[in-house]
Parts: C-alpha cells; structure tokens; sequence
C-alpha cells in the first residue's frame, strides 16, 4: 500500500515523456512527489523534486520500504547503515543521499538515473534485434568494476548485484539498490533468507557456504554475459533448474563476435570454485582490462574538454547577446537625448564615446588574448594529462612515506614542520579518535565523529552545511552544468588509480566503513579538502607554474635545500608582484590553523613564529600552499 500520494497511473515510466504530474505534500520537508517509478521486491520507488536542491541535482529518486515489521533495534540498524551508505562517494555506485524515517516507512533519497536500468536496455536491444558492441560492453564492465572494487575495498559487498540494480546515466553505469537488501537485513546472508531471482547467485551463496565478496564477481560475470547475450548465463525451466546450472552445471561462453580475452576474463569470473576466482582488483589489472581504462579515459577526457568549450561557448554568446540587446536600446536612449544637447555637450559627449571605444577596442585584444591563452592551456593539459596525472599521483605516494619520516625525526626544520600532509594527519587523528573516543577539534571531522556515533537519521542538511562552507564553494562553473562532468571527471580520477596502480594493491585494505567508518570517512574529506587546495593554488599560480614549483619543493627537500634557498627558487619560478601574495598568505593562515587543529605531531608554538615570519617577508604564498599538499 503506497504511503505518498502520486499521480493515478503513472507507474513504470520515465519522465520524459509524460505531462507534468500533480504534486503531492512536501515530504521530510522538502521533497515533492513527481511520479512513481515503479515498485521492487523491497518497495515502492518514486521520482521526486528536491525543493532545496541546486536546479541540476533537482530530480531524485525515494525509495519508500515499509518497515512496520522491523523492531526497534533493526531501525536503528538501518538507519546507522544508510549514514555509512551515504559516505560512499564513486561514480560508479548510485549517490545514496539521505535517509529518513517517515512514520512506519523507511525512506531512502538517491540519485536520478534519467536512462533506466540495465535490464530495461537490455530488453529493449532485445526486442529491437541488436546486441552491444564489444567496446561498449567493456567500458560497462570496466565501470562496474571500478565500482566493485571501490566497495570491496571498503570491505562492503553488494549482495544483490543484477542488471536491475545496474542504472544507467548518460552511458555511465551505476550500481543501485546498494545496501537496501543490509539495511533490512542487518547482516544476515542474503542468499539464506532471499528467495526472489536465482540467476545472479553464486554456487557458494546456494549452497550455503557463505558469501563473500567474490560472490559479487560471480554476478558481474553474469552481468557481463547478460549484456553480450542478451540472455541469462544460467537459465532453466523453473527455480531447481537454474540453481542446478549454477552449482553443477558447465561455465557458458561468449558468441564469437566478443574476443578470446573478454571470454576468458568472463570465465575467470564464473569460476565455480571461490577461491579460484578473479578478484576486482586482479580483473581491473589484467592487460585487456588496463587497455580498456586507457581507452576510456582518453575518451572521458576528450569528453570533459568538449563540455567546458562548449559550456565556454554557450556563456560567451549569453553575454553577447545581452551586451548588444543593452548597446541597442541605450543608442536609442542616446539619440533622443542628443538632439536636446548645446554644442558644447556634444562634444563632450563625442569625446566619451571616443574614450568608450578605445575601451572597447582593448577589451577586445585582451579578451583575444584570454582565448588564445585558453586554448594553448587545453592544448597543454590534454598533451600533458596524462603525465600529470602520474606525476601527482606518484608525488602522493612518496608524500606519504616522507610525512611518516618526517613526524618520526621530528627535524626541526621549517620546511619538514610545515610539510605535513592534511591527509596523514587527519588520517591519523582519525584513527586516534577512534581509538581513544576523543572528541575531534576540527570541526567538520567532528560533524563525520557525531553523524557516526548518534542513531540520528542521515539528512541532507549535512552536506548542505559542507556545501555551503567556504572550502566547499564551488570552483569551475563550467564543471558544475550538468553532474555529467563530475562524473566523468571523478570517473578518470579512478581510472589513473588503477593504472597507475595505487589502489589494486590489495582488496580490503581500506578500513571497513562498518566499523571503521570515522577514519575512513575523515580520510576522504581529508583528501578531498587537499583536492580543493590543489585545485586553489592551481587555479593561482596556473598549471604550469604549479607543476615546476611542485616538482622543485620536492627536489628540494629531498636535498635537504636551504630555506634562503627555497625562498629564492620559489620568487624566481613564480613571478608575482609582492602585493598580490598577501591574500595568499592569508590563505595559508587557514592551512596553519587547520594544522592548529590538527596535531598531535605539530609544534604551534614554532608554526606561530613561521608565519610571523613569514608576513613581512612574503616570499611566495605557494610555498605555504605547498607545504600543506606537503607530506
Ligand atoms: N535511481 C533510480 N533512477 C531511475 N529509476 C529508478 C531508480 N531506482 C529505481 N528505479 C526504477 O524504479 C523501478 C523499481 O525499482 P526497484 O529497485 O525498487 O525494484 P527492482 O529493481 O525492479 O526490483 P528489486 O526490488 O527486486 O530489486 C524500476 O523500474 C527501476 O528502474
């Protein structure tokens, strides 16, 4: 029995196509009922508007699950989950917003996928007699993966993957359904207690012996064969038969039309043996599966570049036309009122409008200037994408190794005081928090310390207060336009992980969000907050600038440069008038009280007396900036 009201015989569709609904009470006090999307084995799923939601992120999807039936405890349970749930942050898996609970209903707020599920297209290819091509299925497999892989690393597992719980969203796919079936279920076997389709289950979940998280890979490989078949990979007359197939029966190949190398990985998948089956990590490392990301990213990037021109184009010819729709009735204004002139104020006037054209004429040669210097950057950054990438990523690395270094020695050296990296420290304070029960002094970490530790509901006012903060402000408009960008963006940041290898060393290496949800969630605000500083000292000094003061305050410190040194190097490879440096400084006052925040390893004392020094000398406020993306 539906709780909300919708509009009578709007089920099963997309909005798209229809008339505008009616709309229904505020929900949770800011969401409108649009239309229903349908109705699944754990409830009713409907289109909504968030009224309090930027215009792009308006359209979101309630999940509505009756749970008269859950005692009390269980609630809770949920409702600790799906905070956790929310925490999960990959392009690949379905953006979990909120959580609440309305009366006897459960209500879970996610992301909009406008392109249905992956059994919807499938259907659809089906009926229209077409099959997908091998690059796009290995661009699905490679996401899915991705977002496999970022679970299992967080030592979640989905337990109900299937093409119905795969949504799609301007061709990128997204895991769904995520967690619904541990919500309800707290942490019982899914497979023991779940009777509803079998042709995803692994040999393991059917026979009782447990499930892990290459249960998961053995539905992916399902999936896998699903999209290339169009068909189940293990299909039988009734619920025995198939249950049959699975456990016993031969592993299924792909037609000949898909290559020797996605049978083999598909296979690997499907291995009846647990313990002899492909982890995410090895699939995403495997050499078919690394060509495929390589593809794709270069793809993604020509994509993401595209956009931004295009978005650069479409302002351009806005503020162009309002400029000439302004020029043309102020000429009229103008006309009428010259005629009214003495000689005396026309000339003036022609004098001003000599002036207004000289103007004019110089706006124009710098606004050429900015083009050209514009697309000489976007020639630059696509030659050097991927160089940077590896560079970044890889400073990352030895970032982390010399902060450990450089707490432990506790040299007293300025650059190694103020080089420790945000992510570490929070990172440790983190798992110190969690150890000892401390209260954080930071207090976004705080915010993540209480989410975590109370059994309040996951709202969305959370992220509204981080949105709204100053770190959080948004930086490139052009990126913001749609959320596809994002995703792609976010989706090659995933992509260089995995080819450069930093995160397919070993699955479970991340803490469990379970249990470990603290630290795990401080260290991606951590490194997300030393994203936005990266992006904020790029977006000053400009990329290139950026790179060679990064690549040389490495060198340096590696060589144990001296600070006079360092100074120098740095006014020399940033050029900037002096002036312009104090709003710099200023900036790294905040990074400073952050670190204030921070310690336990850091001296105050001794960072108070740095950046008194520091102010009437403004050598160079990158090199404060620095020293925080500094391990
Ligand atoms: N985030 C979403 N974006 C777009 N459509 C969605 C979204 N979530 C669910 N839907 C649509 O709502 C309908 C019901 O979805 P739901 O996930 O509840 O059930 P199901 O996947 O069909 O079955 P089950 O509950 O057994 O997994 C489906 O048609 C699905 O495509």
């Amino acid at each position: 029995m539906p709780r909300f009201r919708e509009r009578p015989g709007q089920t099963h569709c997309h909005p798209a196509t229809q008339t505008p609904p009616v709309q229904s009470s505020l929900i949770a006090n800011r969401y409108l009922i649009q239309q229903r999307l349908g109705k699944g084995s754990f409830g009713t799923v409907y289109l909504v508007k968030d009224t309090k939601a930027v215009a792009e992120e308006r359209l979101k999807v309630l999940k509505e699950i009756p749970v008269g039936g859950l005692k009390p405890n269980e609630t809770v349970h949920a409702t600790q989950e799906a905070q956790l749930l929310s925490q999960l942050n990959h392009p690949a898996i379905l953006k979990f917003y909120s959580s609440f609970l309305e009366r006897d209903t459960f209500c879970i707020i996610t992301e909009y996928c406008e392109d249905k599920d992956l059994d919807c297209k499938l259907e659809e290819l089906k009926r229209t007699n077409r099959m997908l091509s091998e690059p796009q299925v290995c661009e699905w497999l490679c996401q899915l993966l991705l977002g496999v892989h970022y679970i299992h690393q967080r030592r979640i597992l989905h337990r109900d993957l299937k093409a119905k719980n795969i949504f799609l969203r301007k061709n990128i796919v997204k895991i769904g359904d995520f967690g619904v079936s541990c919500l309800l279920m707290g942490s019982c076997d899914l497979a023991t207690t779940f009777t509803g389709t079998p042709y995803y289950m692994s040999p393991e979940a059917l026979s009782h012996r447990g499930y892990n998280s290459k249960s998961d890979i053995w539905s992916l490989g399902c999936i896998l064969y699903e999209m290339c078949c169009l068909t189940h990979a293990f299909e039988g007359q009734n619920f025995l038969a198939v249950v049959m197939k699975i456990v016993e029966g031969p592993t299924p190949s792909l037609p000949e039309t898909y290559s020797r190398q996605l049978n083999c990985l598909m296979q690997s998948m499907l291995e009846k043996d647990s313990s002899c089956r492909i982890s995410a990590a090895d699939a995403l490392r495997s050499r078919f599966i690394e060509e495929s990301l390589q593809s794709m990213k270069h793809k993604f990037f020509s994509l993401t570049l595209r956009d931004k021109s295009m978005g650069g184009e479409r302002d351009a010819s806005q503020i162009l036309r309002a400029l000439q729709k302004k020029v043309h009735l102020q000429t009229l204004r103008e006309r009428s009122e010259v005629q009214k002139m003495s000689p005396r104020e026309r000339m003036r006037l022609r004098k001003l409008q000599a002036a207004d054209e000289k103007a004019r004429k110089l706006k124009q040669i710098v606004e050429e200037k900015y083009q050209e210097n514009h697309l000489r950057m976007q020639e630059y950054k696509s030659k050097n994408f991927q160089k940077v990438s590896v560079d970044v990523l890889k400073v990352r690395t030895e970032e982390a190794v010399n902060q450990t270094q450089t707490i432990q020695s506790e040299t007293p050296n300025r650059n190694s005081e103020l080089s420790g990296s945000i992510s570490q420290n929070s990172d440790k304070m983190c798992k110190s928090v969690s150890k000892d029960h401390a209260i954080p002094e930071d207090p976004q970490t705080a915010e993540a310390f209480y989410s975590v530790d109370e059994f309040e509901s996951c709202s969305e006012e959370d992220s509204d207060r981080e949105e709204d903060s100053e770190d959080n402000l948004p930086t490139d408009p052009s990126c913001q336009t749609c959320g596809q960008d994002s995703d792609l963006e976010a989706m090659i940041r995933h992509m260089e992980d995995v080819l450069n290898g930093d995160s397919v060393g070993s699955e479970e290496q991340k803490p469990q969000l379970g249990s470990l949800g603290v630290s795990s969630i401080n260290t991606s605000m951590a490194e997300g907050r030393i994203q936005r500083m990266r992006e904020s000292v790029c977006r000053k000094l400009g990329d290139e600038v950026f790179l060679k003061v990064y690549d040389y305050l490495k060198q340096a410190r590696q060589r144990q440069e001296s600070e006079e040194n360092i100074r120098q190097a740095l006014i020399q490879l940033v050029e900037r008038p002096v002036k312009q440096e104090k709003k710099d400084v200023y900036e790294m006052d905040e990074v400073i009280d952050r670190k204030k925040r921070c310690p336990p390893n850091f001296k105050l004392s001794k960072l108070k007396q740095l950046r008194r020094s520091i102010h009437p000398e403004v050598c160079s406020g990158g090199e404060w900036a620095f020293s925080a993306l500094w391990p």
